[in-house]
């Protein structure tokens, strides 16, 4: 029908789509104590139909996320630039302070993420510009946006969306 515009959304979410991490985020001059979520993710991409019938491939969408998934399991989640943590990074780990608290992390257990809170929302945001890095190695003319979902638990969840090829 003239006129009509049709959307298509793929959304890959579950199984292994996942890491366990430990964090804390700070947060109305507060920092939370050191803890850790099992966090889930989904990624939905929206766009126009390829020749040969898919939007995107589910099996790259999953294979891909879950890589950079995989950066950050079993991992503690540092957020560099938050402004309230005093962070110190010499050759055998990082010291983090808040206040009178003292954390000691060995390089080996920590992710550095260029983000100023490990917020869910920002988790969501820093793997969701990941994932366009690396889908920049595929044919995607085609897509118009992404997002990423994360949750921290079933009850919560946090997306980020950022539009294609404007
Ligand atoms: N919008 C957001 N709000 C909060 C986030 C977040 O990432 N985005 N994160 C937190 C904390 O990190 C916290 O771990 C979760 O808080 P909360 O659910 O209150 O804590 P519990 O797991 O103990 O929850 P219960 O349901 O009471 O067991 C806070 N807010």
């Amino acid at each position: 029908m003239a006129g009509t515009q049709v959307m298509r959304k793929v959304k890959v979410e579950g199984g292994y789509l996942n890491f366990s991490s430990a964090h804390f985020i700070t947060y109305s001059g507060k920092c939370e104590r050191l803890h850790g979520h099992n966090y889930g993710v989904l990624v939905e991409v929206e766009g126009e139909l390829g020749s040969d019938g898919l939007v995107f491939d589910f099996t790259i969408l999953k294979k891909r996320t879950k890589e950079i998934c995989q950066q950050l399991d079993h991992r503690f989640l540092l957020p560099v630039r938050n402004p309230h943590l005093e962070l110190t990074r010499s050759s055998d780990g990082w010291e983090v302070r808040f206040r009178e608290r003292r954390y000691v992390f060995p390089h080996s257990d920590v992710v550095e993420l260029p983000i100023e809170n490990s917020t869910s929302e920002l988790l969501a945001q820093y793997i969701c510009e990941k994932l366009c890095q690396v889908l920049e190695e595929y044919p995607t003319a085609g897509l118009r946006s992404i997002m990423v979902g994360v949750e921290e638990a079933p009850t919560q969840m946090a997306f980020y969306r950022q539009e294609l090829h404007l």
